[in-house]
């Protein structure tokens, strides 16, 4: 591999002796992981059923490698949402949040969303995730992740971090701050980013990410925890960020980062964590983890419950075996289900307030894909069940109208048990109700 001669000067630089075995590294294979998706089943019940050989990843407790020459994006698991495509070493800033039942967490940095989907497992449907991104190209893949992965008590918004804290100062338990980032870890993994890395000037971030994370720091509460993280090695963007944070916030603590499976101390701060290409099975990550230990407090009050529309109570009694309650909000003709925790937001903008149930269409309601993949298959009243070897499940995930037994009216289509999407069964016919947008070309 081709690597830049500056990149290598610098690496030289921060290395010292062990930067041979660091070259070395990008001639080795890089490693293939995914993350067990724990909103929708155990480790333990994933592990009975995988069609694929896997081996633990020693900092993740979801995590697991999988051999290159497998497609696991093409097994119809992956369209039920039972596992996250990832690169390992990119499944450790969530590990070291410290995420609880019940926290209100921000990712700030979102898109396309790995690490929200990581968060929102460790949430388990109890308190709130805020997701964001800046970039409305990116927020497209983050939503579809969201609502395929069934996270429902979830805000997705498109905006800049300083408008966020406008909404929300010292709203949150937890912050991760995933910063954009000149990415040299990444060019094992993907050659193209070694070209924009010669080609961009990487001298850009560094500000960006101070931005970012003085805006993050300010919508931690006092006793909140924020996991700053990024996928290079300069030390700038990584070291000097954080000592430059915590120069100007005396109000911040630096925890440790445990060194576990093979994550080494910082480059002078030994808090710190560093993900090294030679040293572990990964591409390379940096890891700070911060601590609000001083300032103000703010009171935030939960919006008041609106009512469920007759429409949808309509759809629960006709379909589901579950009746769900909570704040239910309209906007534009989206139903949604707003997370219990939901403020009232002001000139921000969310492109998902809570799960997104369906289409009110004069007073007559319509279904979503999200609503699909959030409910389990004993949630539903008539369901199609499909073994994952069936021809159909493909046909299914393509968009075609398949040809079943069952009872007529809306089904839940499975895969082995776990929800792809809904279909209306007329006499064996199945219309496809297979979100157009996910459709297999
Ligand atoms: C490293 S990527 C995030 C990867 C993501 N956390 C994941 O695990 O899937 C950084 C993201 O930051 C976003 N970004 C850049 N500047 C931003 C800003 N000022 N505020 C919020 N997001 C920003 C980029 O659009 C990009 O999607």
């Amino acid at each position: 591999m081709k690597l830049p001669v500056k990149f290598l000067d610098n690496m030289k630089e921060i290395l010292k002796d062990e930067f041979d075995t660091f070259f070395k590294s990008y001639d080795e294979k890089r490693y293939y992981g995914f993350r067990i998706n724990t909103l929708k089943i155990s480790v333990e019940e994933f592990l009975k059923i995988s069609p694929f050989n896997l081996s633990k990843i020693p900092w993740s407790t979801d995590g697991f490698y999988y051999e290159e020459d497998i497609r696991p994006a093409k097994h119809p698991f992956y369209n039920s949402g039972l596992y996250y495509i990832q690169e390992p070493s990119a499944m450790s800033p969530v590990e070291f949040l410290d995420v609880k039942r019940g926290h209100k967490v921000l990712d700030l940095c979102a898109a396309p969303g790995g690490k929200s989907i990581q968060i929102a497992s460790r949430l388990q449907g109890e308190g709130m995730l805020v997701t964001n991104d800046i970039n409305s190209n990116r927020v497209k893949p983050l939503v579809k992740n969201i609502e395929m992965y069934g996270v429902h008590n979830v805000l997705v918004v498109n905006d800049s971090p300083d408008r966020l804290c406008k909404n929300f100062e010292g709203f949150f338990d937890r912050v991760l701050v995933d910063a954009p980032c000149s990415g040299e870890g990444m060019f094992r993994k993907d050659e193209k980013l070694i070209k924009s890395w010669e080609k961009d000037d990487i001298s850009i971030y560094p500000k960006m990410q101070r931005e970012i994370l003085d805006e993050a720091g300010k919508m931690l509460k006092v006793g909140g925890k924020l996991v700053y993280s990024t996928c290079t090695f300069n030390k700038d963007e990584n070291e000097n960020m954080i000592q430059e944070f915590l120069d100007k916030n005396d109000n911040f603590e630096l925890l440790n980062i445990e060194k576990i499976g093979g994550i080494s101390e910082g480059l002078g701060v030994k808090e710190v964590g560093r993900l090294w290409p030679h040293k572990l099975n990964g591409e390379g990550h940096f890891l700070a983890l911060l601590q609000k230990v001083d300032g103000e407090t703010k009171e935030y009050k939960r919006l008041k419950n609106k009512k469920k529309p007759e429409c949808f109570e309509e759809f629960e009694k006709e379909n589901m075996n579950i009746s769900l309650d909570g704040n239910f909000i309209t906007i534009n003709d989206n139903l949604y289900l707003a997370p219990k925790d939901m403020i009232d937001i002001k000139s921000l903008k969310a492109v998902r307030t809570g799960l997104l149930l369906g289409k009110v269409v004069k007073n007559r309601f319509k279904p979503s894909q999200a609503l699909a993949m959030a409910l389990k298959k004993e949630d539903f009243k008539r369901v199609i069940n499909l073994d994952s070897n069936d021809t159909n499940v493909i046909k299914y995930l393509k968009g075609e109208t398949i040809f079943t037994e069952g009872e007529n009216g809306f089904n839940l289509v499975c895969v082995d048990g776990y929800p792809l999407g809904f279909g209306k069964l007329n006499r064996g016919t199945l219309k496809n109700g297979y979100e157009k947008s996910w459709r297999w070309v």
